[in-house]
């Protein structure tokens, strides 16, 4: 069996009379990606906050690297490093000696801070800019920084709380590459994030947060499995044969500016081949055929009850 590096059971937090965490249970195995999906405000950066000991929880049985968060705080302190929202990184000095400090906060002597600071500036492509203060950096700048400086302790556990908030998609990418870099070291990465598609691209398992509660949790293919939400979806530049294929086809959801319909489906060859018969047969002639299967945003709509509206369908053509 392999260890878990963060367990959670029946967490539970609440700030007044609004609980924010109902009993929440989270188990992530070692060398491994979780990541923390919810709407705004719904106890994603608590959560974070809690597990990695700078606001205590009002119940629940919980260890981080094998320690207990209540027992040993210190010890889980240790283990972990904790970036996100409320960066360590200090403008004022430069980014070589915001490592030093980090350096000598971890008892490493001089001469170990500057072989660690150097490796790490280089490894995170910081060595132009290490002598220039921080207030300078771009935002991926300071967020490669601030990873930089969390990694100064060697921890094992890294909490990422929206790591790519704000970044553009080549730094996003960067930063990618890192988690993936730290994972294949064997560190074990527990990411809050905004982007569905970022716990798509690197988590091992998701649990999305909803109403105090873990709505779903499992893989991405598993959540994805988890909702309906498959159509084809057919567009016509000939209104007559949009019309005709509308009362043809029985169920559909009609876009009678767009001339589109969407006909449930689960996308197999079967199904769409008796689509195409059924068209074929009635002489109808779609400009254009898409599928469409269901993505993360499609999961996250669905479980979080949709006070958002969900943005377009994306569509892949076949
Ligand atoms: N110190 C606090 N005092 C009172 N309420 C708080 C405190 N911290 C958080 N909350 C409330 O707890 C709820 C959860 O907040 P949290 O920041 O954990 O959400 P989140 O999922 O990280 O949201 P976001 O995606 O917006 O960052 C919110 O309703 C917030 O207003």
């Amino acid at each position: 069996m392999t260890s878990l590096a963060i367990a959670a059971n029946g967490l539970r937090k609440s700030y007044g009379d609004k609980v924010v965490l109902d009993g929440i249970d989270l188990a992530v195995p070692e060398g491994t990606v979780f990541s923390l999906l919810g709407p705004n405000g719904a106890g994603k950066t608590t959560a974070v906050k809690i597990l990695s000991t700078l606001v205590p929880a009002d119940a629940g049985d919980l260890r981080v690297g094998g320690h207990d968060l209540a027992a040993a705080p210190q010890a889980v302190r240790a283990a972990i490093g904790v970036t996100g929202q409320f960066s360590a990184v200090d403008g004022l000095i430069t980014g070589e000696e915001n490592m030093l400090l980090m350096a000598d906060l971890h008892h490493l002597s001089r001469r170990e801070g500057r072989r660690v600071t150097a490796e790490l500036l280089e490894r995170f492509d910081l060595v132009a800019a290490a002598r220039k203060p921080a207030s300078t950096y771009s935002g991926g700048m300071k967020r490669r920084l601030d990873i930089a400086m969390t990694l100064v302790g060697s921890p094992r556990i890294i909490f990422l709380d929206e790591p790519t908030t704000g970044l553009d998609p080549r730094s996003r990418h960067t930063m990618w590459g890192i988690i993936r870099e730290l994972v294949a070291d064997g560190v074990t990465v527990f990411l809050t994030t905004q982007y569905l598609e970022e716990a798509d691209e690197l988590a091992d398992r998701i649990a999305v947060l909803n109403d105090g509660g873990i709505a779903a949790e499992g893989t991405a293919e598993e959540l994805k499995r988890l909702i309906p939400g498959g159509h084809v979806r057919l567009r016509f530049t000939d209104p007559a044969a949009y019309r005709e294929a509308t009362s043809a086809l029985g169920e559909v959801t009609r876009d009678d500016e767009a001339l589109s319909l969407q006909i449930p489906s689960d996308g197999s060859q079967r199904e769409l081949r008796s689509l195409l018969d059924r068209l074929d047969s009635l002489g109808i002639e779609a400009a254009e055929l898409t599928v469409h299967t269901p993505d993360l945003d499609d999961v996250f709509f669905a479980l979080t009850g949709g006070t958002t509206l969900p943005s377009q369908p994306k569509e892949s053509v076949r």
